[in-house]
């Protein structure tokens, strides 16, 4: 369904529509008009149902559409339901934070397994996610069909894990260490350095102060602003 061909700044809208019924799903409602939709998302109604008129007969005249089936004709369409497993390595301080944030915004991304090497972890489960050792990596990653690892194990370690987790079949990493690792040509390295975060805050706060604290004339300008 979903190969469908259908124009360009229709398919962009179809997210729009779906985050709306879904919000309207979840309030009870079962049917909406083009102009409802149209009110709420501040899109022209023609343009509306030019947009679904290419996903074929969803509404009826002067009944609207169901709610419930154009939500899960979007959901196919758009594979909403896809979620994309991830895992994590190194459940000390930030991973054990990390696990129990799992991405809790996003219906598409999710923590499947943690893993480290202390044997006091191995074999516990972390809110709700099961700890695997090393060894089983490879094992683990096949049977949850992941390709994106979140790194969090300390820095000297950083290095061979990720050779490691590489060799296993990982395309992508998020890499919280301070690590500068290197990874072959087709693995997406992602960098998140807080301390390099909280330094350029810091900076910019320094060097470009907030408009509040540039210090006023006593006729309310901006001191120096002509
Ligand atoms: N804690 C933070 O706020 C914070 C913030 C930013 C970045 N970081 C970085 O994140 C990393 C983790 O920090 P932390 O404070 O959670 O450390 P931590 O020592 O609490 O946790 C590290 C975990 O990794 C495990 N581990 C060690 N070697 C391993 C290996 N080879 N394979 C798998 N697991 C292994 C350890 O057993 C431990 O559970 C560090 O590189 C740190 O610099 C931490």
């Amino acid at each position: 369904m979903s190969d469908m061909k259908i124009p360009q700044v229709t398919a962009k809208r179809l997210p729009l529509y779906y985050r709306y019924l879904e919000k309207l799903h979840a309030i009870g409602k079962r049917r909406v008009s083009s102009a409802q939709l149209s009110d709420a998302l501040q899109i022209d109604p023609a343009t509306i149902r030019r947009d679904f008129s290419y996903l074929g007969e969803l509404g009826k005249k002067g009944y609207g559409y169901n709610v419930n089936y154009l939500l899960q004709f979007l959901r196919d369409f758009l594979r909403q339901d896809e979620v994309t497993n991830v895992v994590l390595v190194g459940v000390g301080h930030l991973g054990t934070a990390l696990l129990g944030y799992n991405f809790y915004r996003s219906h598409s991304t999710k923590i499947v397994a943690g893993f480290d090497t202390d044997p006091g972890k191995v074999g516990t489960e972390v809110e709700g996610i099961p700890v695997f050792s090393m060894d089983r990596f490879a094992e683990v990653r096949e049977l949850h069909h992941v390709e994106v690892a979140i790194l969090t194990v300390p820095a000297n370690e950083a290095q061979a894990t990720t050779d490691r987790i590489v060799a296993s079949g990982i395309r992508g990493i998020l890499n919280f260490t301070p690590a500068r690792l290197t990874v072959p040509r087709n693995v997406r390295l992602h960098h998140i350095d807080l301390t390099i975060e909280l330094q350029t805050l810091i900076y910019f706060l320094k060097n470009f102060p907030p408009e509040e604290d540039i210090p006023l004339t006593e006729d309310g300008q901006p001191d120096g602003q002509g």
